[in-house]
């Protein structure tokens, strides 16, 4: 009996101390759940805070969301939008490894809308193994020399025959102009499509398939998700006609050439290795059609809003023109063509190119969700949990850029190469680092470089919109005249300030007119005048040599 009752206190005794332990060890659990859990409002029960997160997104400054939260909650804050509770990172730091401990512990979580058009098998979502493989496959091949080398020519005469459609144009959307060049580069890059029938297809199905991205994910009869879903079924049908073809002529040939494409790389892929199982032809087909959309988005957004910002600061623009023009002047002097390598080396075009990305912040963040608990400089992120990466946050932030909402390409001459730097982010990071950073930058320099030396233009009033994606409120319109069409004057003006010219310049520009003084004909009788960047015209005679002066030179007949 004794020995029962012993037993008894002993299990009692075991049970409460077990217990004691469990309650002391929950308790300390919360504690650290408690303090390290970001602060932050969750809003209302089911919206949220998603109507000022939406509101912000109309206004000029989308970030100043983030910035109210920030200064209340600290840099990594949480809040409810778009239907889920969200932990928002404003700190580089927080990003880079949110952006680094991909797979792992962080999996993209798109809006709802994105994932049922993108489908079970897209690049954005898909993780592990198979993403590592495809996303090797497509960088190498986006980022190899021979593709960049062929498709310069490519860029360049799409841009060509875009900017040569605009001679006899007035008024230009540089939008919906810019979307033909990149569209028609990209389909090509991917599927080896070229203008025709097909392409026209493409675009205008894609352009119907897009409109859903972001959306209210309600799919029955008439619903812009379910539209747009019946152009995916479109697209894909064309897409796998081609891939399928494609494999057949493959399967023909036993010669291994280089691939030409997209599809030839992701074909290849599986042939060439017999421990891989090949890629399936939905899956190529799917993966092909997601990769349209920067042809149709991003790229295109961030040639416009190039041109925008240079609009509004003629100094870049004067900077960007005389760069291009020396460019432009030693090719036509040695007769040869610009090669992918001298676009892409032109310094202060890509400054511009960099300052265009930081504060037009295209993408402007990703959204991924936690697999794990994780624990990032001290902020707890419970497991189930989504984040936002705010890139946006990070170039606006005064901490990282002074006068974040200054277009100011300059700034890069001091900050230096911009790639592998946390605060600079356009292309993402990590293993979903964008494998088509070379390909955008140099799509956006060949474009730069045939506009500016080409045309003059004039940019109409007109505002960013960044909600839900980013946009030109009227898709920026531009008055547009044919440098060759101008007379002497303008462009001197384009390029001139008045003001520092000594008398006896000035009296070469008399009534608006420019006096034979300033014009400079060469051996083959091209007409020069040269302009340094300061502003002061330099007079030449046909033996003092253009380089001495540093100056650059327009032609005219
Ligand atoms: C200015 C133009 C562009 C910008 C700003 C941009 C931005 C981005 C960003 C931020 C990501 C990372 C997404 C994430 O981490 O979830 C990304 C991924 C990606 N981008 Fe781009 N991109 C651009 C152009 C292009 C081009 C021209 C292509 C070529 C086809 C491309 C193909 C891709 C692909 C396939 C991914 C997914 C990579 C993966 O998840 O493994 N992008 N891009």
């Amino acid at each position: 009996m004794e020995w029962g009752i012993g037993l008894l206190l002993s299990v009692l005794m075991g049970t409460f101390v077990g217990w004691f332990w469990y309650k002391k060890k929950k308790k300390k659990t919360m504690m650290v759940m408690k303090s390290g859990v970001p602060k932050g409002n969750l809003g209302w029960p089911f919206i949220g805070e998603t109507l000022d997160f939406i509101a912000c997104g109309y206004t000029s400054r989308p970030v100043s969301f983030m910035d109210k939260r920030k200064f209340l909650h600290g840099k990594v804050f949480k809040t409810h939008v778009l239907g889920t509770p969200i932990i928002v990172s404003t700190d580089p730091d927080v990003n880079k490894v949110v952006l680094r401990n991909h797979g792992n512990i962080f999996i993209p979580a798109y809006p709802k809308s994105i994932r049922e058009l993108l489908g079970q098998h897209s690049i954005l979502q898909m993780n592990g193994d198979l993403q590592k493989r495809v996303h090797a496959l497509i960088g190498g091949f986006l980022r190899s020399p021979r593709l960049k080398t062929r498709i310069t020519r490519h860029i360049e005469n799409s841009v060509k025959l875009i900017l040569g459609s605009w001679q006899h144009m007035q008024l230009i959307h540089v939008q919906e102009e810019t979307k033909k060049i990149t569209f028609e580069v990209l389909v090509k890059v991917l599927m080896s499509v070229g203008p025709g029938e097909d392409l026209n297809f493409l675009k205008r199905e894609f352009e119907e398939f897009i409109k859903g991205l972001i959306c209210l994910p309600i799919k029955f009869p008439g619903t812009r998700l379910y539209k747009s879903l019946k152009a995916r079924e479109r697209l894909l049908t064309m897409v796998k006609k081609i891939v399928e073809e494609r494999k057949l002529g493959m399967e023909k040939t036993d010669e291994k050439s280089n691939p030409i494409d997209a599809v030839d790389v992701l074909l290849r892929d599986s042939e060439e290795s017999n421990e891989k199982q090949s890629l399936p032809l939905d899956f190529i087909s799917g993966i092909v059609i997601e990769m349209m959309i920067p042809g149709e988005e991003t790229v295109p957004m961030a040639m416009t809003l190039a041109v925008k910002f240079l609009s509004d600061c003629p100094l870049a623009r004067h900077q960007l023109m005389e760069e291009n023009m020396e460019l432009k002047k030693q090719k036509t002097n040695s007769a040869e063509d610009c090669s992918w390598t001298d676009y892409l080396s032109l310094p202060f075009t890509q400054n511009v190119i960099n300052e265009t990305l930081r504060l037009a912040n295209i993408i402007n963040g990703v959204w991924r969700k936690a697999l794990k608990e994780i624990d990032i400089k001290g902020f707890l992120i419970p497991k189930g949990w989504c984040v936002l990466a705010s890139f946006i946050s990070v170039h606006m932030d005064e901490e990282n850029y002074e006068n974040p909402y200054q277009f100011d390409p300059w700034r890069w001459e001091k900050l230096g190469a911009a790639v592998n730097n946390n605060s600079f982010t356009p292309f993402g990071g990590g293993q979903r680092l964008c494998p088509g950073l070379e390909l955008s930058r140099l799509e956006i320099s060949i474009f730069l470089h045939h506009l500016i030396t080409s045309y003059r233009w004039v940019a109409q009033e007109d505002d960013i919109i960044y909600f839900p994606t980013v946009k030109m409120k009227r898709k920026l319109p531009i008055n547009v005249t044919p440098l060759m069409q101008l007379p002497v004057v303008w462009r001197i003006q384009e390029s001139l300030n008045f003001g520092s010219l000594s008398p006896q310049q000035k009296g070469a520009i008399r009534n608006g007119i420019c006096t034979a003084a300033m014009i400079f004909k060469n051996s083959n009788g091209t007409v020069y005048y040269g302009v340094s960047s300061h502003g002061t015209i330099y007079f030449q005679s046909s033996r003092s040599p253009w380089a001495l002066f540093g100056s650059f030179n327009i032609e005219c007949n």
